[in-house]
């Protein structure tokens, strides 16, 4: 449970269609036209730039920053850096996602330079904090691996070494989400297994939460209560759409429905979510 109502999943959601804020996205060839849709079903705003001449006017304009490092080129990076940059002096809450980080030195490279401009969030699968955390770990490319409760564990204290070192929030996602600041820790549970059968999902999750802290850092919720309120909502429209659907092909349209359809004042959305102190 969150800590008082008006920290409530659903009052996000509902500030969000409110204020369909624009988010910023730098993100991978793959993810691009699935985040966009998912950031218009859910009541954002997406533009997708990657030109280094565009982004100090882009940036001014965004009120979030997505940046995800899935499909790289070292012009990318150049304005993935330039962006970030901007975002972070402008006080503006921009997202990671460090899409197989384990896979190559490049990747790695890109994320070290990208620190540097201390983003708000890394929204990272298990592996990915893993590798992040200094734990050695490949991962299978951009995907997890090991979903075992002895793998969780060892993933969540990952996560929270990783918060205390960056001082950012950390949501490591999977069949269970952990969201941490390194201080305080938020379970959420559902979503279906279906999430893990379709690219870019957790892409474009990345971008949710951007447009979530876009919506509820103005004196609402903290970073940590936004991030958990857009993991739960993104949970409550999994599971619902993987309710009545044969596979990956029709979970798409259904999933897109169902964050189109979220009801903000379902009772689910806060009951999704457990927050424990972290020893
Ligand atoms: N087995 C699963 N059961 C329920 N939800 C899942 C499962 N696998 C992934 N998800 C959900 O899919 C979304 C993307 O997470 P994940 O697959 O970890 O990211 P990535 O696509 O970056 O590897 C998250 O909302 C997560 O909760
Ligand atoms: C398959 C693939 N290859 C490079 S980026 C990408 C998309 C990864 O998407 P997600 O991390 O959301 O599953
Ligand atoms: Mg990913």
């Amino acid at each position: 449970m969150m800590t008082s109502p008006s920290h409530s999943p659903g009052n996000a959601l509902r500030r969000l269609r409110q204020t369909t804020p624009l988010v910023h996205n730098i993100t991978n060839h793959v993810a691009m036209t699935p985040t966009a849709n998912t950031l218009l079903a859910i009541g954002a705003s997406p533009l997708m730039a990657h030109a280094q001449q565009e982004i100090q006017e882009i940036s001014a304009i965004s009120a979030a920053l997505s940046i995800n490092i899935g499909t790289l080129s070292p012009s990318w990076i150049e304005a993935m850096q330039l962006a970030a940059m901007c975002a972070h002096r402008d006080g503006k809450p921009w997202v990671l996602d460090p899409v197989g980080i384990g896979a190559s030195s490049l990747r790695q490279y890109a994320c070290r330079a990208l620190l540097e401009y201390r983003p708000s969030v890394i929204r990272a699968n298990a592996s990915e904090v893993l590798a992040l955390a200094g734990e050695m770990n490949q991962g299978r490319g951009v995907d997890s691996g090991d979903d075992g409760e002895d793998a969780l564990e060892r993933a969540s204290r990952a996560a929270i070494t990783l918060a205390r070192a960056q001082n950012c929030v950390v949501a490591m996602t999977g069949h269970v989400d952990v969201v941490t600041d390194g201080q305080r820790q938020i379970t959420i549970q559902g979503g279906h297994a279906l999430m893990g059968r379709v690219t870019a999902m957790g892409c474009a999750l990345s971008s949710v939460v951007a447009a979530f802290l876009a919506a509820s850092l103005d004196g609402h919720d903290d970073t940590l209560q936004a991030t958990a309120a857009a993991l739960a909502c993104y949970a409550e429209a999994g599971e619902t759409a993987g309710q009545s659907v044969e596979g990956p092909g029709s979970f798409v349209p259904r999933f897109l429905d169902a964050l189109y359809t979220l009801d903000a004042d379902s009772t689910l959305l806060a009951s999704r979510l457990e927050l424990t102190d972290v020893t």
